[in-house]
C-alpha cells in the first residue's frame, strides 16, 4: 500500500477546517494581495515548516495561534472563495469523494462582510472547485458547517445561520477553539436551537480536555458527532501491558460514557495527526484508533488541518496502514463509517455508500 494507491480509494471527510487547509502558496500570495505583512516566512516551503513546526507544539492554544496568520488573509470574498475552490480540488485529487468543510464566519468579518457574504462566498468557491474537479473526472461533493468561536459568544447567531442556509450547501454546526475552560454547556442555547430546527451538529469534545468534556457534548448538548472524541479511552480500561495494535481487546472494560457513544453509535471525527500535534495523545504509537476500532466504535478518520499536519487524507490511511497494518477492507470500513456519518440526508449518503464506495473498494481489494 502506497500513497498512489490510496489515493485511488474513494475517502470521506468529515471533519476539516477550511482555514486549517490553504496551500502555502496561496497563503503568501494573499498576503501580498491584502498587504498582510505578518508572515513568518517569504517562501512557499519555508511558510509550510513553519506552520508544521509551529503546530507541533504538544499544546492545543499554540497550535490554534498559528491560525491568526490564516484567518489574516482570508477577509475578502474572492480570497475565502479562492481558498474554497483551491480546498475542492485538492481533496478531489486526493480521492475524496464526500467533504464537510468548517470553518467560523465570524472570524472574517474585519473587513466589512456580513455572516451571509462570507458563507456566500466559500460556497461558491467550493462548487466552482466541484465542477472543475468533475471535468476532469474526479467528482466530489462537497458541503460546510459552519463553527461557532467557544470562546465568543455568538454561538446562537452561527447556529441560526446554519439553519438560514440549510438548502444551500451548509449541512450542521461546529463549536471550535480552545477547549479548557469553555465547556459545550456555555452554548446551550445555540444547540437547543438546531435541536429544535431538526439540524444536525457535532461539539469539539475529548481533544485537549477530557471525559468532562464528551460528557457535557453527549448528555447536556446532545451531539450528533464528536469531534476527535479521542479523551473517551479515558473511559476504557485495558489489562496492564496491553499491545495497542492487538487484533482484539477482550479484556477492555467500558465506563458508562466510553458504553454510551458505542451504543449510541455516536461517531468519532478522530484525527491522527492533529491528536498527536496538540498533545491530545503522545505518538501515533499511542494513539486509541485501533483500540477504538477493534472495539467497534464508529471511528472515521479525518485530517482536522491540512496544512498545519503537512497531511492529506491519503496520508492519514498510511499512518494508520504503517502502524497497525490496516488494509483495504478497514479502510473501506472506516469510509462506510464516515458516510452513514454524514450531515446529509439518508438518500445521498446511500448513493455515495452504493454507486461510488463500495465500488471502489471492490476493485481495491479484488
Ligand atoms: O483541532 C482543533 N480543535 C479546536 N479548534 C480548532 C481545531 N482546529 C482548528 N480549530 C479552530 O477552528 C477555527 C475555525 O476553523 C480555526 O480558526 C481554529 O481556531
Ligand atoms: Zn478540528
Amino acid at each position: 500500500m502506497d500513497l498512489s494507491s490510496v489515493a485511488l480509494a474513494p475517502k470521506v471527510l468529515l471533519h476539516d477546517h477550511l482555514d486549517g487547509g490553504l496551500r502555502p502558496a496561496t497563503v503568501l500570495e494573499l498576503a501580498h494581495e491584502v498587504g498582510y505583512s505578518e508572515l513568518p516566512a517569504d517562501d512557499a516551503d519555508g511558510l509550510a515548516r513553519w506552520f508544521r513546526e509551529s503546530a507541533d507544539s504538544g499544546s492545543l492554544v499554540r497550535y490554534l495561534e498559528t491560525f491568526t496568520h490564516t484567518v489574516a488573509v482570508m477577509q475578502t470574498a474572492p480570497a475565502l472563495a479562492r481558498v474554497a475552490r483551491e480546498c475542492a480540488l485538492d481533496l478531489a485529487n486526493d480521492g475524496v469523494v464526500y467533504a464537510e468543510i468548517r470553518f467560523a464566519p465570524e472570524q472574517h468579518l474585519t473587513t466589512g462582510l456580513s455572516l451571509d457574504e462570507v458563507v456566500e462566498a466559500v460556497l461558491r468557491g467550493f462548487d466552482e472547485g466541484a465542477a472543475e474537479a468533475a471535468d476532469a473526472g474526479r467528482r466530489i461533493e462537497v458541503r460546510c458547517l459552519v463553527t461557532a468561536m467557544r470562546h465568543a459568544a455568538r454561538s446562537r447567531e452561527i447556529a441560526e445561520l446554519a439553519v438560514r442556509f440549510r438548502d444551500r450547501g451548509v449541512v450542521g454546526f461546529d463549536i471550535a477553539g480552545a477547549e479548557a475552560g469553555y465547556p459545550p454547556s456555555r452554548h446551550l442555547d445555540a444547540f437547543e436551537y438546531m435541536r429544535a430546527n431538526n439540524a444536525p451538529f457535532t461539539i469539539h469534545a475529548g481533544e485537549a480536555f477530557g471525559l468532562p468534556s464528551i460528557h457535557e457534548a453527549i448528555s447536556f448538548c446532545g451531539t450528533d458527532r464528536l469531534g476527535h472524541g479521542v479523551r473517551v479511552i479515558d473511559d476504557i480500561t485495558l489489562p496492564a501491558g496491553t499491545d495497542l495494535a492487538a487484533h482484539q481487546f477482550a479484556g477492555a472494560e467500558l465506563g458508562v460514557i466510553a458504553n454510551y457513544v458505542r451504543d449510541k453509535r455516536i461517531p468519532l471525527e478522530l484525527c491522527p495527526s492533529s491528536n498527536v500535534q496538540t498533545g491530545a495523545v503522545s505518538s501515533i504509537a499511542e494513539h486509541p484508533f485501533n483500540v477504538l476500532a477493534r472495539l467497534r466504535f464508529r471511528v472515521t478518520v479525518n485530517t482536522d488541518n491540512r496544512l498545519m499536519s503537512d497531511t492529506s487524507m491519503s496520508k492519514e490511511f498510511i499512518t494508520l496502514h504503517n502502524q497497525f497494518g490496516y488494509g483495504w477492507a478497514d479502510f473501506e470500513r472506516f469510509t462506510v463509517n464516515a458516510m452513514k456519518s454524514a450531515f446529509v440526508h439518508f438518500d445521498e449518503r446511500l448513493a455515495l455508500i452504493d454507486d461510488v464506495i463500495k465500488p471502489g473498494y471492490a476493485v481495491l481489494i479484488g
